[in-house]
């Protein structure tokens, strides 16, 4: 069978893929959901003109020559502002984030004056500071957030400013993830002479977790077309149906044909990809299923590559993965039949360049390597050899 490109399988993988519903979140539990509508402020922000500092809110007209004493006629604070109107020859004692009074046009800072009793020495002044003008921040209506952004720290702070308790985002896509292989126990057994740890589910688990979807475990099943299709029926109600393992050609590599006896229609099989050459897709019901062959690095930037958008696509996150370009601190072989996703490790130089250089050995089972690796270059298929100093585009891990 014909390899597909990757360029091609990601866009059958995607298509028709739409963002799941709409649910509501108190704003404290905002961090890492997806809005998923527009977000508007609520009210004005300072709702009023606010001293940025503590000191004395006065009128420039009555300072121009220091010093200047001018009669202290009573106090503004944050929650409780000064009810007058400032006149000719006063001054109120202010706080930060107090309402500067009307009739005030400056405040002046504490350190540069001298309180005595029931007036004030005003020794230096700069005429109009220290005063943040109401709407400085942002207007009532103002659309500060859109649809499709991530949540992090800033936009929550943002959020709530803006006086939102609840907000709409995406509900969370669930993602099953079933181990296959005869061979396979979890970590921490005492794996008999022939078995394999289980690892790639944890790096799936902790990548659906990272982009705000929900892993569910489905553990491990044998190369056993009945126990196979019985993991399968309870990972059918999810988002997307992920399977590790048994992917390829050999005679244990049972699981897209599991698949298939219970209806799944399949997108794409063998992708023009290195490592990661025997991935399929494809749709059962409700689900996506994306089966990633077993070699844990192969999975992995399967993950990256494949599962890292369908998530996006599904939590209508509008953050797209862009390749960065890197300059080679080691000659890279000229481009095989499929892309080349090399590990590697990237350095900054003092210019802000960024070099990057392949590990050694790009085998496809080295975990180490992988973890040691803080980017994938990213070689076109037949692409020509690159000298040293040439010019590379690389993904950035995550994490
Ligand atoms: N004749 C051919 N052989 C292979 C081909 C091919 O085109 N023709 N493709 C190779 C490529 S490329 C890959 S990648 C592997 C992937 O094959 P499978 O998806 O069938 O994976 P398995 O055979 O089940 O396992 C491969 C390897 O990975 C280990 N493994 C599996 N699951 C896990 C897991 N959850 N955690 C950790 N390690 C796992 C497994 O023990 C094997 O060592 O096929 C090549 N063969
Ligand atoms: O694609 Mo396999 O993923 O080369 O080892």
């Amino acid at each position: 069978m014909a390899l597909i490109s990757v360029e091609d399988a990601l866009e059958r993988a995607l298509r028709g893929l739409t963002a799941l519903g709409v649910e509501r979140v108190p704003v404290a539990h905002g961090a890492g959901r997806v809005l998923a509508e527009d977000l508007s402020a609520t009210l004005t922000q300072p709702p009023f003109d606010s001293s940025a500092m503590d000191g004395y809110a006065v009128r420039v007209a009555d300072v121009r020559a220091l010093p200047a004493t001018l009669a202290l006629v009573g106090t503004s604070a944050a929650g409780a502002r000064f009810d007058g109107i400032l006149e000719p020859g006063q001054a109120v004692r202010i706080f930060t984030g107090a309402p500067v009074p009307d009739g005030a046009d400056t405040v002046v800072i504490q350190e540069d004056t001298e309180a005595l009793g029931d007036s004030v020495l005003i020794k230096e002044v700069e005429a109009g500071r220290h005063i943040r003008p109401r709407g400085q921040d942002f207007m009532e209506g103002d659309v500060l957030l859109t649809a499709g952004t991530r949540l992090g720290a800033r936009a929550l702070i943002l959020a709530a400013a803006m006086n939102h308790a609840e907000l709409p985002v995406r509900r969370k896509p669930r993602v099953a993830i079933l181990s296959t292989g005869d061979e396979i126990v979890p970590p921490g057994s005492m794996p008999g002479p022939d078995e394999i740890v289980a690892s790639v589910s944890y790096g799936i688990t902790a990548l659906v977790e990272s982009l705000g979807g929900v892993p569910v475990d489905l553990g491990i099943a044998p190369d056993e077309a009945r126990a196979l299709a019985d993991a399968i029926t309870r990972g059918a109600d999810a988002d997307i149906l992920v399977t590790i393992g048994g992917a390829s050609v050999g005679d244990r590599d049972l699981v897209a044909g599991a698949l298939a006896n219970v209806g799944m229609e399949l997108d794409f099989a063998k992708v023009a990809m290195r490592p990661g050459k025997p991935l399929f897709a494809g749709r059962l019901g409700q689900a996506r299923v994306l089966g990633l062959p077993g070699n844990p690095v192969s999975g992995m930037v399967c993950g990256l590559v494949f599962l890292r958008p369908m998530l996006r696509a599904l939590l209508g996150d509008s953050r797209k993965d862009s390749l960065q370009e890197a300059i080679l601190a080691a000659p890279l072989a000229k481009g095989g039949p499929r892309q080349a996703y090399h590990r590697a490790i990237s350095a900054f130089a003092g210019d802000g360049t960024r070099t990057v250089r392949p590990l050694p050995s790009q085998d496809s089972s080295l975990m180490g390597a992988l973890a040691r690796a803080d980017c994938l270059i990213v070689q076109p298929a037949s692409s020509p050899a690159v000298p040293e100093g040439g010019k590379v585009s690389i993904l950035p891990f995550p994490d």
